[in-house]
């Protein structure tokens, strides 16, 4: 039988997608570990599940890229009860040509968008077979299915997690553990205010709301798709990696890929 039911870690739920999907299962009845930097955030969204009489959100401020956050995740989880879910959502991005980040920075989103996925399956999943079933949820992006110039090392972290995921679903077959990678296009949160500060950017009537977005993929890790990608233009978008050969594909990507994402021309910094 797969249980389901039961405590959900949720990381990055201080904002954006992740808050969302928090919000939604304590709606539905789970309790929920929020994971985030900014705990005034957590505790935010604490309360209102309180006010609300939905299950509660814990709240716990940690930085998924510190040494031993993972186990720390999940000591905590055992605290609560054992986790069911286990949502690795945090993560962000960074816009410009390569040559021009800082290398640091660059390190540290591997860090966080790959690494703090590898280290968080890694220390919960084996509780989930343990308790007989669970659902790993890993944010992955439509940016993983093609490189992606002016923004490369986002694309690279977020290829990864397609691959792992897709990898250790298969690894998890019969022990009643799920694993869905989730790959939305554009989706309105901080995302970009965060990873392109100051880079002018117009918001495009494609894009999922939040709430959607994680209605969506709540929806695909309950029936366990391991690869869900949201709205018929994204999947149409994914299947071109599919059909068109890798040098057109990179070219097209450098060409128009961050004006999908509502940049202009000048934000790409790379030559198409
Ligand atoms: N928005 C979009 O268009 C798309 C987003 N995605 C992916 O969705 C996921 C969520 O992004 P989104 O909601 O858009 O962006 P937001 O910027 O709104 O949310 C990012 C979340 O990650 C958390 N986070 C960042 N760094 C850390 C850290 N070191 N430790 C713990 N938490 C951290 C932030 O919390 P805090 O700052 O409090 O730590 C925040 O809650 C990301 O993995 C992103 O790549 C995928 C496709 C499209
Ligand atoms: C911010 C994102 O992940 C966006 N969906 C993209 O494709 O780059």
């Amino acid at each position: 039988m797969i249980m389901t039911s039961g405590l959900a870690i949720v990381t990055g739920a201080s904002s954006g997608i992740g808050a969302e999907i928090a919000r939604q299962l304590s709606a539905r009845g789970q309790p929920v570990l929020a994971i985030g930097r900014r705990a005034h955030r957590l505790e935010e969204l604490s309360a209102q599940a309180g006010a609300a009489g939905h299950a509660p959100i814990h709240p716990l401020e940690l930085d998924v890229t510190t040494e031993g956050a993972a186990l720390r995740v999940r000591d905590r989880a055992r605290e609560l009860g054992g986790a069911a879910w286990l949502v690795n959502n945090a993560g962000t991005t960074r816009l410009g040509p390569f040559l021009e980040g800082d290398p640091a920075a660059l390190a540290m989103l591997v860090r966080l968008n790959c690494e703090s996925v590898v280290a968080l399956c890694a220390a919960i999943v084996p509780d989930l077979v343990a308790r007989g079933g669970g659902r790993v949820l890993n944010v992955a992006s439509l940016a993983a299915f093609q490189p992606t110039p002016g923004h490369a090392v986002y694309g690279a972290t977020k290829a990864f997690v397609l691959s792992l995921s897709e990898s250790l679903a298969v690894e998890l077959e019969g022990t009643g553990v799920t694993v869905t990678a989730l790959c939305p296009g554009p989706v309105t949160t901080e995302i970009f205010d965060v990873g392109a500060p100051g880079v002018p950017r117009r918001k495009l009537p494609f894009e999922l709301t939040a709430e959607g977005c994680a209605a969506y993929a709540i929806a695909a890790a309950e029936r366990g798709n391991v690869v869900a990608i949201p709205t018929a233009l994204s999947k149409a978008t994914a299947q071109l990696s599919r059909i068109l050969p890798r040098a057109a594909l990179r070219r097209l990507s450098a060409r128009i890929g961050l004006s999908v994402l509502g940049y202009g021309a000048r934000a790409r910094g790379v030559r198409g």
